[in-house]
């Protein structure tokens, strides 16, 4: 990643930790640009500011753990104020296509109890549809071959065309923190997410997908002339 790249994911980041106040209890996402704002949520928290958080994924679990953010589990802290995270795409009305990480299960239960949730990125996220970046969809791994079945099935009838691709990771299938697969499906253009959303959790082996739906308040995007805020503020 060049340098002004992250330059720009942690003006983003800076932008969303300006929407968070003393004693909130945060959803923390999964990925570098959400990294780049646990590591300034971590500066705040060492000079005093006291919030709690529920990561999305291991990975960003451990890296609050080394940073001193404190943790906590949805189970004793279910009802969260704000969820901050990244996104693969960010189409029209802040839907999202999320899970190029493979933390999209996790990230939807936390973006999902979360009175608010702010996404964060830099201005190459940002689309007209969705479906350029290959859509995660998050598998039970027992009957894959009859899910994947299911999953060209409906994508048939929505008139959506492209390969799918078990993800892999160092010549291994991809396992998510859940004991799940992915499966990305590279439909190219998506012009009915919310058809498409209600097509795969009607597939019984689909765990979750990762078009995010209403769920996103508000978006900082940075750009070469600032951040820029999409939605509530
Ligand atoms: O959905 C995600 C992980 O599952 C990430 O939010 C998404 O992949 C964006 O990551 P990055 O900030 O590294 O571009």
């Amino acid at each position: 990643m060049s340098e002004d790249m992250r330059e720009l994911k942690i003006e983003a980041a800076r932008a969303a930790l300006g929407q968070v106040t003393d004693g909130m209890r945060l959803g923390i996402g999964t990925g570098s640009t959400a990294e780049e704002f646990v590591r300034l949520l971590a500066e705040r928290v060492e000079n005093g500011f006291s919030v709690i958080g529920v990561p999305t994924s291991e990975r960003t679990a451990r890296l609050c753990l080394e940073l001193g953010v404190p943790l906590t589990t949805l189970d004793d802290t279910p009802a969260l104020d704000l969820t901050i995270d990244g996104a693969d795409e960010i189409g029209p009305g802040l839907s999202l296509v999320k899970g190029g990480g493979g933390a999209l299960l996790r990230e939807k239960i936390v973006a999902a109890a979360s009175a608010r949730m702010i996404v964060i990125a830099d201005k190459s996220k940002m689309v007209e549809t969705l479906g350029q970046f290959p859509l995660p969809i998050e598998v039970n791994a027992f009957g894959l071959r009859a899910t994947v079945l299911a999953i060209e099935g409906v994508a048939r009838e929505l008139g959506l065309k492209g390969p799918l691709a078990i993800r892999e990771k160092a010549g291994e299938s991809f396992v998510t923190d859940g004991g799940h697969l992915i499966v990305d499906a590279s439909f190219g253009r998506i012009p009915d997410p919310r058809a498409l959303a209600n097509a795969l959790n009607a597939i019984p082996g689909v765990v979750e997908h990762g078009l995010f739906l209403d769920l996103a308040d508000t978006a900082y995007i940075a750009g070469d002339g600032g951040v820029r805020a999409v939605g509530a503020v």
